[in-house]
């Protein structure tokens, strides 16, 4: 009997036979639909209740079976809109590529779309507290959200607060070691510890502790248990107590809020029974980047009546790349893997199907080759030992595990990077002349490679018609308000330390003024700005920076302040579009300040911008802007992550960089050899282990700052690896890998504009190692 396929959305009652011919179509559907999984992602579409941990490798189509898996299981138990399935990742544009992706089979499958939600973690838990406003304390309307970084002004205001409150502590920073009492040098620590080390201590526990859950008494208590001249984690949980009071006290709200937020609105036994009963299991992807606060927050919504867990958590601990710079660790994915392997209830995902044979094969040896000789580490390897197989002859993947383009594998030694640029040019417009269909990308380590290749590719576009999409440039934008904002800052104070200095960071960065240790610039403003005739005669790099400072100082006795913001936008140097995004910006200044245009209201509502992070740039953010045809894309390997191309380029690969070596800024050298921040975060992190294996916090005493500042090198270097890894496995047809012989001391440093020296570099083991594994490549 034919069915009508409107039948749902007509909301027709069905005749018993028309039911069971629905029925046994939708089976047949549902069973092909399983079929066209891969063996290892067929676990997760056969899921029937409880836990679940998949690990897969990259490339194994986490996100395209978790969608198969979701439509199947709202199949197979009738979930409808008061019954569903949340699936949660990472991003917005993930979650927005799972969410058509499940539609699409729902419709197919004609079962009511209302029958699932997808969210991010932090949308999640915005929707729980905005629902709940008298449970979650939060209220949007009178709150700003904000992600404070190291430069915010509430991490300034809390150092200033906490150095106020706690003079001892902070005499105690300020002679660290080898102090004379010297003046010069007692100003040039001050600047040092008020601009840099304690804003970034602050920034970096506060983010540690927060997203474990770890309150500010909590840290008071396991300060206790270390013992070090500075008591640096005393020192972190002062400046964490402040910085709570300070967003208190001014209506801020972090991320970290909104998921604590989320967590005591389901305190409440009838709301979180409400939410549990609408909530019929949790799918989570990219579970490697979560932190322990979030998964809190997902266990709770997944735990069904009788307390059983229906949590499906899909990731790779193999790319975790966020550990360094967010809380996320990919220790708690994988002792969730572990713990899972012990009741049977652990999948892996092996077989991949996006890139050639050996590209695999040098990502698996990569791999192993960390694991055992590169970082051996017993207790926390680099990776979890998990080597990425090709598919199977019969894959449903098109092109699966695709030809691969020459060797596929290629190990370049250029003779200096600028060799590189001109055989990555020739390559891609050979490749992209034989095949313009086809994609490409060079990833970098920094930005700052990134804008090096960019403007020496540029004549690839006008001579070859080949764009060049440089990621970072849009990256950039994001920034133009702040830059903005301190240059107008320094303007309108130009004798207050702080304000110079931030300034001389952004002219630096800009590459308008040379790189130089910049505290001792911005210690004495006044000295820096007007050098007398009776102080000794500035060193020229120090002359020019001051003659630029006090060139943007006259401007503003002569130009209007309407004008002003544009004037900044031409003296950065901007580039096209962000000179478009400088012109929208004194747009929006301009119409708020409309009737009472002066200096001080410039700098107010700017301030408000940069503070309310409502201003985006001109340019939108889209991931199929990174991987267009005949455009050859440059981008971080960070922002990579998730996304192939046929060819991709990893040029600069020096043992300097990948893995590197943590190290302390010369500046902050006078408080030891290690950086308060990295020491205070690694002893939290210890705590916090030792917490979930004890269930205790107290009895046992953390790592010396020595030891708790190699804890985070290994760490930072594993971290490194992977995100070798990940770079490495983005491409499908060939993999172009070089190390040059000489390449920039530091690229932070490097002024290739100003003919910037190269030096002899030593290349990345792991390349090494691939070299000798790979000889005809
Ligand atoms: N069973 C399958 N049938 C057809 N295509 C598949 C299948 N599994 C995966 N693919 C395809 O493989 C590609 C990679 O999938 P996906 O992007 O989901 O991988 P991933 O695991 O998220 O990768 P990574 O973590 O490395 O970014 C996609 O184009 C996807 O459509």
């Amino acid at each position: 009997m034919p069915i009508d396929s409107d039948i749902y959305a007509k909301n027709l009652p069905l005749g018993k036979e028309q039911e069971n011919v629905l029925e046994n179509a939708r089976s047949r559907q549902l069973q092909t639909l399983r079929e066209s999984l891969r063996p290892g992602q067929r676990s997760l579409a056969d899921w029937q209740g409880g836990q679940l941990a998949v690990s897969a490798v990259p490339g194994a189509g986490k996100s395209h079976s978790m969608a198969v898996a979701a439509a199947i299981a709202i199949a197979r138990y009738n979930l409808h809109p008061k019954r569903q399935l949340v699936v949660v990742t990472f991003t917005r544009s993930a979650a927005a590529s799972i969410k058509s992706k499940i539609r699409d089979r729902l419709k197919t499958l004609q079962l009511p779309l209302g029958s699932f939600v997808v969210h991010t973690l932090h949308g999640l838990a915005l929707n729980i507290a905005t629902r709940h406003p008298d449970q979650s304390g939060l209220n949007l309307d009178t709150a700003t959200l904000t992600t404070p970084n190291q430069s915010h002004h509430i991490l300034k205001a809390s150092v200033e607060q906490w150095i106020s409150r706690h003079p001892r502590r902070y005499q105690t920073l300020l002679e660290g070691m080898h102090f004379d009492g010297e003046e010069t040098e007692r100003l040039r620590r001050q600047s040092v510890l008020r601009t840099e080390v304690l804003p970034s201590l602050a920034n970096t526990v506060i983010r540690e502790a927060k997203s474990s859950g770890m309150r500010a008494d909590d840290l008071w208590e396991i300060s206790e248990q270390t013992r070090d001249a500075y008591d640096i984690l005393a020192v972190a949980a002062g400046l964490y107590e402040q910085y709570e009071q300070l967003m208190k006290s001014r209506d801020y709200i972090d991320y970290d809020d909104m998921i604590l937020a989320a967590l005591r609105v389901l305190e409440n036994d009838t709301i979180r029974h409400l939410w549990q009963s609408q909530v019929f299991a949790v799918f989570e992807d990219e579970a490697q980047d979560s932190t322990p606060l979030q998964t809190q927050l997902l266990e709770i919504l997944a735990t069904d009546p009788t307390g059983t867990l229906n949590l499906v958590r899909v990731g790779d601990p193999n790319q975790a790349i966020n550990s360094t710079f967010t809380p996320a660790d990919p220790l708690y994915f994988n002792r969730f893997c572990d713990r899972c392997e012990k009741n049977n209830n652990l999948a892996t995902m092996n077989q991949a199907g996006r890139s050639s044979a050996r590209i695999i094969e040098a990502a698996n040896f990569a791999l192993r080759w960390v694991n055992e000789k590169g970082l051996p580490d017993k207790n926390e390897p680099p990776f979890r030992l998990q080597a990425i197989h090709p598919v199977d002859a019969d894959d449903p993947q098109a092109d699966a595990n695709p030809t691969p383009t020459g060797k596929s594998v290629e190990l370049h030694t250029p003779e200096d990077i600028y060799q590189t640029i001109d055989a990555i040019a020739q390559n891609v417009t050979q490749l992209f002349k034989q095949n313009p269909h086809h994609t490409a990308a060079i990833l970098v380590r920094e930005n700052r490679q990134g804008r090096f290749l960019a403007e020496h590719l540029e004549y690839l576009k006008r001579d070859r018609e080949i764009a060049i999409y440089e990621v970072g440039e849009v990256e950039r934008h994001s920034k133009i308000p702040a830059e903005i904002l301190k240059l107008l800052q320094f303007i309108d104070r130009p004798h207050s330390p702080d304000y110079l200095k931030a300034a001389l960071e952004v002219l630096q960065t800009r590459e308008r003024i040379p790189a130089q240790d910049l505290n001792r610039l911005a210690t004495t403003p006044e000295q820096f700005l007007y050098p007398s005739p009776l102080t000794a005669p500035q060193k020229p790099l120090v002359a020019q920076a001051s003659r630029y400072c006090r060139n943007l100082l006259h401007a503003r006795l002569e130009l209007p302040h309407y004008q002003f913001i544009a004037f900044l936008g031409m003296t950065l140097n901007y580039t096209g579009s962000e000179l478009a995004t400088v012109q929208k910006l004194a747009e929006r200044v301009a119409q708020q300040t409309a009737g009472r245009n002066s200096f001080a209201t410039i700098l107010e509502v700017l301030q408000e911008i940069v503070t309310s992070e409502r201003f985006e740039g001109v340019e939108e953010d889209n991931d199929d802007q990174y991987t267009r045809p005949n455009q050859l894309t440059i981008i971080t390997m960070h922002k990579a992550k998730g996304l192939d191309w046929d060819y991709v380029f990893l040029p600069f690969l020096h043992e300097d960089v990948i893995p590197g070596q943590p190290w302390v800024p010369t500046a902050a050298k006078f408080l030891g050899d290690f950086t308060l921040a990295e020491v205070a975060r690694a002893q939290i992190r210890t705590a916090l282990h030792r917490q979930e294996v004890t269930g205790r916090v107290k009895g046992f005493d953390l790592p010396r700052p020595l030891d708790a500042w190699e804890n985070a090198a290994r760490l930072k270097k594993a971290e490194e690896y992977r995100l070798l890894y990940v770079a490495m496995t983005r491409a499908k047809r060939l993999l172009w890998m070089s190390a040059e012989q000489k390449g920039p001391f530091r690229w932070s440093a490097f002024s290739w504009q100003q003919g910037g020296n190269l030096q002899a570099k030593k290349p990345c083991p792991v390349f090494q190692a691939l070299q000798r594994r790979f000889k005809d490549s």
